[in-house]
């Protein structure tokens, strides 16, 4: 198994070895692998059962009907009795390896699904934002639907045409080994030949399901960004990005086409070979040959049975050769989905797993510096300290770090440089469970489940009831939940659309209220938010914040202005460092900030960039850090 380059994040089970795949398929899926001796012998049994009619045939003719006798009728009647059986064992035994596997196939998938969710939720952050969400979702669907497509056109009855075909193989040496050996080297040709073109059908059958997805991406774009796309006018681009998706995975479908074709062509010439080869040499050389042949001395029962073990033989390799294609595509699809399995968890716990010390958590930087990709670091060699229940906020043009800053702290995205404690524990080591229950971050449009206002709130931890209320009150969310229909019990919508954006907010700081956190990092809605929701959302606030060490990343100078400390933020580094006393009154980027917020605010307009040629400019725009600015908190 390998790992993919730096934009795709997921394992890579394109080059594993079958060893590898079937290792993996046991130890994830053991449903599938468990009780195989029961699943072969019913494929045994109903293969078998099959070939019995052939052998009946025979035993008729040779023993009765050809040299009839007194007892000619109950030779037959004894042969249509164990053929009739054969076939009624046959079909029970199909039937029970058809329920077998499809349920086992079905509770199979259902973990893979169950599973691979898991899996997701515990994906590294920084792994997960390089994954395009609707690629892990189709995986978990589409991908695994060509499984259970597979199994229902006849998946399982490829199991039973396998046996089928071995024990038809066997009877045919036992009957003429010279006629089973041309046939036998054709059939092995061909299997050989097909291994090939399915290496090949694979590969293009990934490549199809890779462009499925990215057409499920491109409409999921489209009907989730419908808002957008009606008030820009860009249906043409929208369609014309779905056109080109709907195309290639068209061309990667037609791409599969001509290996699957030749298959087939070639498979019809084999078959046709043995088929034509055992009648026709089957029939010569047990009657009338020429020297050079060999004689066979197969009676005439004999004769007609190998006719027909032939039917038995050539009709599952035809199968096979047909479903190809629905192989592959299930292979690949289980693929896929088994990658998002394969891939490590991000999940810190066990042993070597560290706990956060008791009560509002102190934050350390030192040296640190955090990169997307490969693109220049976002957040440049900070050394930072923020005590115990300090409330600092951060502050600083867009693009200038905020929000990374914030990710590093909620451990979304980690340091490619330097190190981060948090109480003292390096930040890596913490384990998941204590980082859930101690650390919360507020996004700036926090995601709500369709359900409603009180389960929102109650997500993810054990609240009752009176918890939920003693929060409401605490954070003076009472009358705003008073003035909704249904109360708590109000219905929010696909990701909270039916609230506005400052509701959103209010909800969420509910949830993390109940969570109750030790370090609170908050990233402020920069719009959307009405004036009286706006009160709610800083009274919630100011309730929440208390008692915690709180990061808040602030787009608004009453924000910073509560704030004990403010660090300003330029080009990923700290620039500034203080109370917003001491910073509004020196010349800096702060006091750059500042006259631009006051300017707005009393002209009610939007906020301008300090980069704008409006800004008033108190310093040098591309300066980095000064030397008098140091990012500790010991020197402001
Ligand atoms: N997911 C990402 N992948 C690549 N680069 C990113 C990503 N997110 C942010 N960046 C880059 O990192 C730098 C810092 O971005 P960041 O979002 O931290 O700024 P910010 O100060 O929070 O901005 P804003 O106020 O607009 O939210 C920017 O140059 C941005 O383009």
């Amino acid at each position: 198994m390998s790992e993919r380059g730096v934009g795709e994040g997921l394992a890579d089970l394109g080059p594993a070895r079958a060893g590898e795949l079937l290792r993996l398929l046991r130890t994830t899926t053991p449903v599938l692998t468990s009780g195989l001796t029961l699943t072969a012998l019913l494929a045994l049994v109903a293969g078998a059962g099959r070939i019995v009619t052939p052998l009946t045939v025979q035993y008729a003719l040779d023993h009765g009907l050809l040299h009839p006798h007194p007892g000619t009728a109950d030779v037959v009647l004894r042969a249509v009795g164990i053929g009739a059986a054969g076939t009624v064992l046959a079909a029970l035994a199909s039937w029970w390896l058809n329920r077998r596997i499809f349920r086992r196939t079905e509770t199979a998938l259902a973990q893979l699904r169950a599973d691979g969710v898991a899996r997701i939720h515990e994906i590294q952050f920084e792994r997960f934002g390089r994954l395009p969400s609707a690629d892990l979702v189709s995986r978990l669907t589409s991908d695994l639907d060509a499984v259970t497509t597979f199994v229902q056109n006849g998946g399982v009855l490829l199991l039973v045409n396998a046996a089928q075909m071995v024990i038809a193989a066997l009877l045919i040496t036992a009957y003429s080994w010279q006629l089973a050996l041309p046939a036998l080297a054709a059939a092995t040709l061909l299997l050989v030949v097909m291994r090939r073109i399915q290496a090949v059908v694979g590969r293009r059958f990934t490549v199809v399901r890779e462009r499925v997805s990215a057409m499920q991406s491109v409409i999921g774009e489209a009907v989730t960004g419908i808002g957008v796309v009606r008030s820009t006018g860009t249906e043409r681009r929208s369609r014309a990005a779905m056109d080109a998706a709907v195309e290639e995975t068209a061309a990667a479908q037609r791409h599969t086409l001509v290996p699957l074709h030749t298959n087939t062509a070639l498979g019809e010439v084999a078959i046709s070979f043995i088929t034509a080869f055992i009648v026709v040499a089957g029939v010569r050389w047990s009657t009338d040959h020429a020297r050079w042949e060999p004689a066979l001395h197969l009676s005439a029962g004999e004769l007609v049975a190998m006719l027909l073990l032939v039917t038995f033989f050539v009709r599952p390799l035809q199968q096979l050769v047909q479903m190809l294609g629905e192989v592959q595509n299930a292979v690949a699809g289980w693929r896929r989905a088994m990658e998002v399995l394969a891939t490590p968890s991000g999940v810190v716990a066990g042993p070597a797993a560290r706990e956060l010390p008791p009560g509002p958590i102190a934050v350390d930087l030192h040296d640190v510096s955090v990169a997307y990709g490969d693109n220049p670091p976002a957040l440049r060699d900070l050394t930072i300290g923020i005590d115990p229940g300090e409330h600092v906020a951060v502050v600083g043009e867009t693009g200038s770090g905020k929000s990374t800053f914030a990710r590093l702290l909620t451990r979304q995205l980690a340091a490619r440089q330097g190190r981060v404690l948090l109480g003292g524990v390096p930040i890596g080591q913490v384990s998941d469970l204590s980082f859930q229950r101690r650390v919360a971050i507020v996004p700036q449009d926090p995601f709500l489940f369709d359900a409603s206002i009180a389960d929102n709130i109650l997500a993810g931890v054990r609240g009752d009831a009176r918890a939920l209320d003693e929060i409401v009150d605490s954070l003076g969310l009472r009358a705003w939940i008073e003035t909704l229909a249904d109360g708590l019990d109000t219905r929010v919508g696909v990701r909270g659309a039916r609230l506005s954006a400052g509701e959103r907010q209010l909800v969420a700081l509910a949830r993390t209220a109940l969570v109750d956190p030790d370090l609170l990092v908050l990233d402020e809605a920069t719009s959307g938010v009405d004036p009286a929701t706006d009160v709610r959302v800083q009274h919630a606030l100011g309730a929440l914040t208390v008692g915690r060490t709180t990061v808040s990343i602030a787009h608004r100078m009453v924000t910073a202005e509560h704030a004990d400390r403010i660090l300003v933020f330029d080009h990923g580094q700290v620039v500034q460092n203080g109370p917003h006393g001491e910073l509004v009154a020196r010349p800096g980027r702060y006091a750059e900030l500042h006259t631009v917020w006051v300017g707005h605010t009393l002209a009610g307009g939007p906020v301008p960039s300090p980069r704008d040629e409006s800004a008033p400019r108190g310093c040098d725009e591309r300066r980095g850090p000064t030397s008098t600015v140091r990012n500790d908190r010991s020197t402001p």
